[in-house]
């Protein structure tokens, strides 16, 4: 590995190691309030065409890159990607959301592909972090991700998503079978995915299990903290070194020793949480990243610098990369966004 590499400042957070500055990047930062995304989209014709044409995926991952020279770029594809690649189908409702296929069954579970067939369907991903891996700025960290099994498996098996994620609850209390069998599939090929995207040039990867907060007790262990275990596991023994973050999003308690039980480098944390209550308990395992409110891109003015300077000041003392707590919405203003940046690097 070249010095160049190891030293890029989110590869140092990871590590452990406290920055004046914390390295900085946007979850969904190319994405619908920018312009340039909105064109390049267009272009393309929809969502899933964008996500599987190399060229397109690149350049849109690259975009606010060049607006405001983030410390990261995460790889421009979507967590639902590895369903269709399993065998179900996959659409985008426009406004509405994302639309599968549901799994119900032990004979729907078992007509799905293996885990070892998704490469032929997700090959363009791969191709997108070969590029950007040539593309990116040198000083530019590029991160892969998957979606957590749990999290996948509430869409395969409500065909959308969910307030309550009800459907997926109900499918593991009536059919406890078929819903490990789901678990243990997703968690397979997404070690496989996260693997081939490590080859291709994917520095870190983030696992988002978005709704981990509706796992309670057990289920947290067993469907939260178990599968990550395992695919992160599998992983450092396939790459030694590779730095993984994990985001059991609305974790709450759950967040507490998240990183010892995981073997996550760093755990990103949502706006359910303080960043004091972060750093006592969460920050004290390693990296944390996080967690200024998406809902400032869309408000700004004073109260974006003081919360941002906030995230920072709660953060000082323990390895941090700075993020939001969730994905920027496409309301939000491009020009906040170089606001907080400017606040976080003291411009
Ligand atoms: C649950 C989930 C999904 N996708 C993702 C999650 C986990 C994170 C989270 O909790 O938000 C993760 C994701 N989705 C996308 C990325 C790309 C990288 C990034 O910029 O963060 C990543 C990392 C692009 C996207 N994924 C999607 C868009 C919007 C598509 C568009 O251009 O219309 C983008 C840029 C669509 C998507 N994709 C998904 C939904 C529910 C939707 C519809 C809702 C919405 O539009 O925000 C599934």
């Amino acid at each position: 590995m070249t010095e160049a590499k190891t030293d890029k400042l989110i590869l140092r957070a990871l590590r452990g190691e406290v920055l004046p500055v914390p390295p900085v990047w946007m979850m969904r930062q190319a994405g619908r309030y920018l312009p340039e995304y909105r064109a390049t989209r267009a272009e393309a014709g929809d969502f899933l065409s964008l996500c599987y044409n190399p060229e397109l995926a690149a350049e849109v991952t690259l975009q606010p890159i060049r607006r405001y020279g983030f410390d990261a770029a995460i790889l421009f594809a979507d967590i639902l990607l590895i369903c269709q690649a399993l065998g179900a189908d996959l659409w985008f409702e426009t406004g509405e959301g994302p639309r599968l296929s549901t799994i119900t069954t032990g004979a729907e579970l078992a007509a799905l592909k293996p885990a070892s067939a998704i490469h032929d369907r997700l090959s363009p991903v791969y191709e997108t972090v070969r590029r950007l891996s040539r593309d990116l700025p040198r000083e530019t960290t590029l991160i892969g991700f998957a979606g957590a099994p749990w999290t996948v498996a509430t869409y395969m098996i409500a065909g959308r998503g969910t307030r309550d994620q009800g459907p997926a609850h109900a499918l593991k209390a009536a059919d406890r079978a078929t819903f490990q069998g789901l678990i243990d599939l997703i968690t397979e090929a997404t070690i496989d995915y996260l693997s081939e995207q490590v080859k291709a040039g994917a520095e870190v990867v983030k696992l988002f299990d978005s709704w981990a907060g509706s796992l309670k007790g057990d289920d947290f262990t067993d469907f939260a903290v178990k599968p990550a275990a395992r695919i992160i596991a599998e992983l450092k023994s396939r790459h030694p070194g590779l730095p993984i973050i994990a985001f059991p999003r609305e974790a709450g308690e759950g967040y507490i020793g998240f990183a010892r039980a995981t073997g996550a480098d760093c755990v990103a944390l949502d706006n359910s949480v303080t960043p004091e209550w972060g750093a006592a308990h969460v920050q004290v395992d390693g990296c944390v990243q996080g967690n200024l409110a998406p809902g400032h891109m869309v408000t700004g003015g004073e109260a974006l610098v003081r919360e941002t300077r906030h995230v920072i000041e709660a953060f000082r003392n323990g390895p941090h990369i700075f993020n939001l707590g969730h994905g920027i919405t496409p309301d939000a203003d491009p020009e906040n966004v170089r606001l907080m940046i400017d606040t976080i690097r003291g411009a």
